[in-house]
């Protein structure tokens, strides 16, 4: 298929997800479906488009005047791949499989100043109801952070150090001309290459062998910020598919004990298979029974539950644009009320002088200081410890001018830390008197 048949495919795909109110991902398998004469480097080029689409909707609308998947086409390859109207003219030529031909009036508006005088949620690229918010946790920086998460992510991989280190492991890799990552000391980062899929990584020996695991920078400084170590009683109580659970595993040595549970025992099925391959010895997984809750006999006694809560995750859209556009106020209070729910339940587990690791993938600040802040009103025993101990007890104070700092947590973001939106607040109990 040439670039201009690729434009094509995007702009059917992108009136599918348009029309049916329905995930990218579902649309873009529909029509991979439907062309099988298509090559997987050609859909990977009409996936690449299609989301980079979906990056820029609101920006490309309001450059082109109205929001018709052809449009919204045309002001991502203005707006997102810096494309000049002379280049976009040459793929919109009208030859077979190529888009029609572009009008006087498209001619006009691609010709436009950018965004010249755009409001901010346009400039930004996300839903105008949550302007409020962003301007809360961003300030005068809601466009520059906005902007930034509109981008493409890297893939990041974590290097297991029970099994290997960075070093050598970055070696083995050296075709995939991997970066160690600038944060964390374990992570190694490959950088996204224009309209291609990533690196093969799970076919990789490495990745067989369990000396990587895929996980964002962000998420591996969250674990890191937890400051567990060995010989601790953790609960990783919304371990999910394990993800933290294993970056946990690893800063203990395999020593301490943590135990992993979720409510829904479906996304706890992977973790045995990924601890087996990771050779972690200290997890216990916890499978609520029936929707028992199967951590019970654990009240009181653990020194760091982990919360890695369920939240919105507005702080990894730019690995899911569409659900950016998808996001409803109501969805958000649904997270809110879980935050809550998950945080009661995580104060019953710890004891004295004991901690909680609150962690969301999101920038809002709902689920995130004020998540905490109503935690707090509701548990007078806790008190969110401040950003400059946390750093220090996880032995990252030289990573104090990175993070931005908010009333209780630490707050990541593509912009200032080159990562996924992550929140983290440590929330510590006071002594017994
Ligand atoms: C962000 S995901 C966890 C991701 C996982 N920790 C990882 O790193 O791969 C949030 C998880 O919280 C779980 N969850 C939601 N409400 C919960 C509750 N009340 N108690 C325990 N887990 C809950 C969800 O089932 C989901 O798996």
């Amino acid at each position: 298929m040439t670039p201009a048949a690729h434009i094509s495919a995007a702009i059917e795909v992108i009136a599918d997800i348009s029309a049916r109110r329905r995930p990218a991902t579902d649309a873009l398998k529909d029509w991979g479906l439907s062309h099988r004469f298509a090559g997987s480097k050609d859909r990977a080029a009409i996936a690449s488009l299609v989301y980079d689409t979906l990056r820029r909707k609101a920006s490309s609308a309001w450059l082109m005047g109205n929001e018709e998947p052809r449009s919204l086409v045309l002001g991502m390859l203005k707006l997102q791949k810096n494309l000049d109207v002379a280049a976009i003219d040459d793929h919109f030529s009208g030859a077979r499989f190529a888009p029609e031909p572009l009008s006087a009036e498209e001619r006009e508006n691609l010709a436009k100043d950018g965004l010249k005088g755009a409001p901010l949620h346009v400039a930004g690229d996300f839903p105008e109801w949550i302007e409020a918010s962003l301007v809360r946790i961003f300030g005068d920086e809601v466009e520059a952070e906005m902007q930034a998460l509109t981008h493409r992510a890297p893939l990041d991989l974590r290097v297991n150090t029970l099994k290997a280190n960075r070093d050598d492991v970055n070696a083995a890799l050296a075709h995939l001309a991997l970066e160690p990552t600038s944060h964390s000391p374990v992570g190694l980062r490959a950088i996204p290459a224009e309209n291609r899929r990533g690196p093969a990584v799970q076919s990789e020996p490495e990745y067989i062998k369990g000396e990587i695991e895929i996980q964002d920078e962000g998420s591996q400084l969250a674990a890191l910020l937890s400051a567990v170590h060995a010989g601790e009683q953790v609960v990783d109580l919304c371990a999910g598919g394990g993800g933290k659970t294993l970056a946990l595993a690893a800063q203990m040595n395999n020593g301490g004990q943590i135990y992993a549970s979720d409510s829904d025992q479906r996304r706890l099925a992977p973790i045995h298979a990924r601890l087996e391959r990771a050779g972690v010895r200290n997890v216990q997984v916890r499978t609520p029974r029936g929707g028992a809750d199967a951590v019970t006999d654990l009240d009181g006694k653990i020194d760091c539950v982990l919360v890695d809560a369920p939240c919105t995750g507005t702080g990894t859209w730019r690995r899911n644009p569409d659900a950016k556009w998808r996001l409803r106020p109501g969805s958000l209070s649904v997270r809110v009320n879980d935050q809550a729910v998950v945080l009661d339940r995580a104060a019953q587990l710890v004891k004295p002088e004991g901690r909680i690791v609150y962690i969301t993938c999101s920038v809002l600040p709902e689920e995130n200081d004020e998540s905490v802040a109503a935690f707090l009103e509701r548990s007078p025993e806790f008190k969110s410890v401040p950003a400059g101990e946390v750093l220090e007890r996880a032995l990252l104070s030289r990573l104090e001018p990175v993070f931005r700092k908010t009333e209780h947590g630490l707050q990541m973001s593509p912009l200032k830390t080159g990562t996924d939106g992550f929140y983290v607040s440590v929330l510590e109990r006071r002594a017994k008197k």
